[in-house]
C-alpha cells in the first residue's frame, strides 16, 4: 500500500521584510499564491527511512535526513510514537532552490502522505505545527490557495482569490541560498530604517477581485533588490519579459526563479515564447494560480 500527495509551487505577491529579529529570522508580511507546478511525494511502507527523488533537479536534491520530506515523516511519527519506516520517492517539478518553495511543498507534502499511511488523523492545527517546526514556507504549502504570512511567515490568515491569474516562470542557472538572500537584504539596508512589514490593502484588493492590471500594478518583492546584487543578470530576464507585454515582473521569492503576471492564457505563451529565445533563462514554464494546496491523490 502506498499514498501520494501532490503539492503545489508557490509565488510570493507581495513580499515586505522587516528588520532581523534576535532569532536571525525577520518578520514578514508574506503574501503567497500557490501555482499549478507541482511535487508528488509517494510514500510506502519499508524496512527503514529512505528518500528517493526523480525529474530534471533531482540531481540537486539531498536524499538524506535533511531533506525536509524525510524530516516531515521523522516529526510525526515522533510525535506518535512510531517507527518511521518507509520509502519516499519524490517526483519533482518544482525548480530547486528557485524561491518556489520546492523543498516546502516536499515536507508539507510526506506529512500529509504519512499522516494518511499511519492513520495518526493529526489535526489540521498539529500539521499546521509541524508544517512550522519545518520552516517558514511549509505551512503554506500545506493550505494552498492565497495567504497572508506574518511572523516568519508561518501565521497564515487565508486570502480571498477572485480569479485566476496567467503566470510565466523563468528558472536560472543554479540557485540561490534563502539565508544568503536575507544576509544580503541586511547588508543592503543597514543603517536604513526599515518599516514594520504590512500587507498592501490596494493588493489584497486586485487579488479579491481577480484584477489582473491592479494586480500587476501592486506586485512587489523586498528581496528583489538583494537577489538582483546576487545575481546582476537576472536584470535582462526581467527585461526581457516584460518587453514582450508581460503586465509585470519580479524575482519569486528568494529566488533565482522570475516570474511575469501575463494579461490572458495568449500572452502568457508570447511572453513565453519570447523569454526561450531570449537565452536569459534556463527553462520557462507557464501555469496558473490560485492551486489548491496539498492534495492526497
Ligand atoms: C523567501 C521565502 O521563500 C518567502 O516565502 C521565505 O521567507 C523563506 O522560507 P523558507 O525557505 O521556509 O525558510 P526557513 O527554512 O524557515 O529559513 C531559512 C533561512 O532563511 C532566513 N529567513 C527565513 C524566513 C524569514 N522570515 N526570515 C529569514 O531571515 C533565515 O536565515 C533562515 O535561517
Ligand atoms: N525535498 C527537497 N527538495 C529540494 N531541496 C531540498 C529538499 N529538502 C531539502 N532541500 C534543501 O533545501 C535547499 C533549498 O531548496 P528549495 O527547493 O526548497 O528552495 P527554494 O524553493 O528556494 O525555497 P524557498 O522558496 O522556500 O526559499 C536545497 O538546496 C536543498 O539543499
Amino acid at each position: 500500500m502506498s499514498v501520494t500527495v501532490r503539492v503545489p509551487a508557490k509565488v510570493n505577491v507581495q513580499l515586505a521584510v522587516g528588520g532581523a529579529r534576535p532569532d536571525g529570522f525577520h518578520d514578514l508580511a508574506n503574501v503567497f499564491l500557490a501555482v499549478g507546478l507541482y511535487d508528488e511525494i509517494t510514500v510506502t511502507p519499508a524496512e527503514e527511512l529512505s528518500v528517493t527523488c526523480s525529474g530534471p533537479d533531482a540531481g540537486q536534491v539531498p536524499l538524506d535526513r535533511t531533506n525536509l520530506a524525510a524530516r516531515a515523516a521523522l516529526a510525526l511519527a515522533e510525535r506518535h510514537g512510531l517507527d518511521p519506516a518507509v520509502h519516499l520517492h519524490i517526483t519533482k517539478d518544482i525548480p530547486v532552490a528557485g524561491g518556489m518553495a520546492g523543498g516546502s511543498a516536499d515536507g508539507a507534502g510526506a506529512l500529509v502522505a504519512c499522516d494518511a499511511l499511519w492513520g495518526t488523523h493529526a489535526s489540521r492545527e498539529e500539521l499546521l505545527d509541524i508544517c512550522a517546526e519545518l520552516g517558514s514556507d511549509v505551512p503554506f504549502s500545506l493550505v494552498g490557495g492565497a495567504a497572508l504570512g506574518t511572523g516568519r511567515g508561518e501565521k497564515l490568515t487565508p486570502l480571498e482569490v477572485g480569479g485566476t491569474f496567467h503566470w510565466v516562470f523563468a528558472t536560472a542557472d543554479g540557485g540561490l541560498s534563502t539565508p544568503a538572500v536575507y544576509r544580503e537584504f541586511d547588508r543592503l539596508t543597514e543603517g536604513v530604517g526599515i518599516p514594520e512589514p504590512t500587507a498592501s490593502e490596494e493588493l489584497l484588493t486586485a487579488l479579491a477581485k481577480g484584477d489582473v492590471n491592479a494586480l500587476a500594478a501592486t506586485l512587489s518583492n523586498d528581496l528583489q533588490p538583494a537577489a538582483l546584487s546576487l545575481r546582476p543578470s537576472l536584470a535582462d530576464t526581467l527585461a526581457e519579459g516584460r518587453a514582450a507585454g508581460a503586465l509585470a515582473g519580479l524575482v519569486s521569492g528568494s529566488g533565482p526563479t522570475t516570474a511575469f503576471l501575463a494579461a490572458d492564457a495568449e500572452s502568457a505563451r508570447t511572453v513565453a515564447r519570447a523569454l526561450r529565445e531570449s537565452g536569459t533563462c534556463r527553462t520557462v514554464r507557464v501555469t496558473t494560480g490560485p492551486a489548491a494546496g496539498a492534495t492526497v491523490l
